[in-house]
């Protein structure tokens, strides 16, 4: 049996998308303050559940929905007997609709903000501001969130933490630091994209009545990163396979002084499953590289020639280009051939910003051989090759991401700690398993190894990408705090420890 329990992916909509999500629930029949009635049970639950022992709660109510669902956490928390001190950014008397409604419920005094204490021994819930964000926090908000800061009161958010963009994740003047959120419906950008997921704490995702199906026709082709959404395009060795059915990836190794990175992505390459993997490498470094390796084969490739004469060879699937290469023209001509010649290409690192000047050319082949190419910036390697589209603050990471695949016509594996892969079709992962150590000096390396890996043997691209983001983050954690790149290979979880679905391929 897989250790892995099988599900369906989590959708993440934008604040907006959920605003229409709320209203087709409600034109549905959905009474909307039932919704409000749940979502602040929630979060009461919530804050009995991580936080019994405080001596009360102080709940921050803001001018909208996000407020109401604070007068609900009150209500319940009252009830279930925790003191509560309940505090209004504006006149209480000034809510409408579902929010007066949960007002007009609630039984305790409410003090005005500025009267706000921040006794120890409390717990916060921050239900300020949630969706309906929608310009920086100044004034006396914002100095209520410093006080709050200054504390260390711990935070129950609603929905999300006060200053996140629930579509962006950026701070909008300032932001509140939860231990925990309270969300509704479906995960939005802002949990799972930094600063929001750092701000967010622990982030828990509450069903408040909402019809899956209601949340599917409203869907953003966005999801977290989730086995469920390419376990079964993984690929299968099945009895009649042997090495050559299980695809024979090239790796690019730069010169003699460069060797390293190449190793690493051919040695995750070979963990990741794949039949028969090659560094490529420059006469300078072929005594380099044959001293280290031994199930990876070794072949030198010098010039142009060279690397036409390999590519008759049709059983050679798949290339990663870049790791320690070196940025010039040999790249680009390398990146040219073989995007035309139709195989399978990452491109990471130098394979990237060797295309700083003028990615056009690349582009345009890629158009003509779709479903080849992968690109796996960081962050910096993706402000060279979209110097407008990282400028433009308005964009998300999710909106960078999938402009990028659109232009580029390849999928983008954007790099970070919230890692990004889009598709040039829209779709969109957000991945967030990786461990903060799995941030270290050739740990990208062998995330583009395991990237060609998953290619050569046939799969497609974009759930090629999003599984070896996932297995890298695996890898991470499996290896552990401290882990150098050198641990990762060996650490890549079985490929059949996320399998669901027995699609054959030999
Ligand atoms: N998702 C669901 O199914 C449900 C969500 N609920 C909660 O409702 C909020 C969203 O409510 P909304 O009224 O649209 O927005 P907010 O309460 O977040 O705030 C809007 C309010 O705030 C003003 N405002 C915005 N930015 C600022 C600022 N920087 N400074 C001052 N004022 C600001 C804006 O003008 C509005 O007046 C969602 O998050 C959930 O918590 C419901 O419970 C129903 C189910
Ligand atoms: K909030």
């Amino acid at each position: 049996m897989p250790p892995h329990t099988y599900h369906a992916p989590l959708p993440i909509v934008t604040p907006q998308t959920m605003g229409r999500i709320d209203a087709a629930a409600i034109g549905s029949g959905i009474e909307g303050y039932r919704l409000m009635l749940i979502a602040g049970s929630a979060i009461s639950a919530c804050v009995l559940e991580y936080y019994s022992e405080a001596v009360g709660a102080i709940v921050l109510c803001g001018p909208g929905n996000n407020g109401g669902d604070g007068y609900v956490a009150a209500r319940y928390l009252a009830e279930a007997g925790m003191p509560v001190l309940l505090y209004s950014s504006i006149e209480p008397e000034r809510l409408k609709g579902d929010a007066g409604r949960a007002r007009a419920d609630w039984s305790g005094p409410v003090y005005p903000l500025e009267e706000l204490d921040c006794m120890p021994g409390y717990v916060v819930v921050d239900a300020l501001f949630g969706a309906g964000l929608d310009r920086p926090i100044e004034g006396l908000i914002e100095e209520t969130i410093a006080a709050i800061t200054a504390s260390a009161l711990p935070v129950v958010a609603a929905d999300l933490p006060s200053g996140i963009s629930g579509r962006t994740g950026q701070v909008q003047g300032t932001a509140l630091q939860a231990e925990h959120t309270v969300t509704f419906a479906a995960l939005k950008p802002g949990h799972l994209l930094l600063p929001g997921a750092g701000c967010s704490g622990e982030t828990h995702l509450v069903d408040i009545g909402i019809p899956r199906r209601v949340i599917d026709e409203h869907n953003e082709a966005m999801w977290r990163n989730d086995p469920a959404l390419w376990g079964a395009d993984l690929p299968v060795t099945g009895a009649a396979g042997h090495k050559y059915t299980r695809g024979h990836l090239c790796v690019f190794s730069g010169s003699f002084s460069h060797t390293g990175a190449a190793r690493l992505a051919a040695h995750s390459a070979l963990r990741s499953g794949a039949g028969l993997v090659t560094v490529l490498s420059p006469s300078s470094a072929v005594a380099a590289n044959a001293s280290h390796l031994t199930a990876v084969m070794l072949r030198k490739v010098e010039d142009q020639s060279d690397l036409d004469e390999l590519l008759v060879d049709q059983r050679l699937g798949g290339f990663v280009l870049g790791p320690g290469f070196g940025i010039g023209e040999k790249l680009r001509q390398f990146a040219l051939s073989i995007v035309k010649a139709g195989r399978s290409c990452v491109l990471d690192a130098d394979g990237i910003s060797a295309f700083s000047d003028g990615p056009e050319m690349l582009f345009a082949l890629c158009r003509e051989n779709p479903l080849n190419t992968v690109l796996t910036p960081h962050d910096g390697e993706f402000a060279r090759l979209f110097p407008d589209l990282h400028a433009d603050a308005e964009l998300s990471k999710v909106d960078r991401a999938r402009k990028a695949a659109e232009r580029a016509n390849a999928v983008i594996l954007y790099k970070g700690a919230d890692t990004v892969i889009a598709g040039p079709d829209g779709r969109v992962v957000i991945n967030n398993n990786a461990p903060p150590w799995l941030a270290t000096a050739g740990s990208g390396d062998c995330l583009a190894g395991i990237v060609g890996a998953l290619l050569v043997q046939q799969m497609p691209p974009f759930e090629a990408a999003a599984a070896a983001a996932f297995l890298h983050g695996e890898a991470g954690k499996r290896a552990g705090e401290g882990l150098i790149a050198d641990d990762l290979p060996d650490a890549i979880p079985p490929l059949t420890h996320y399998q669901s679905d027995n699609r054959g391929r030999g």
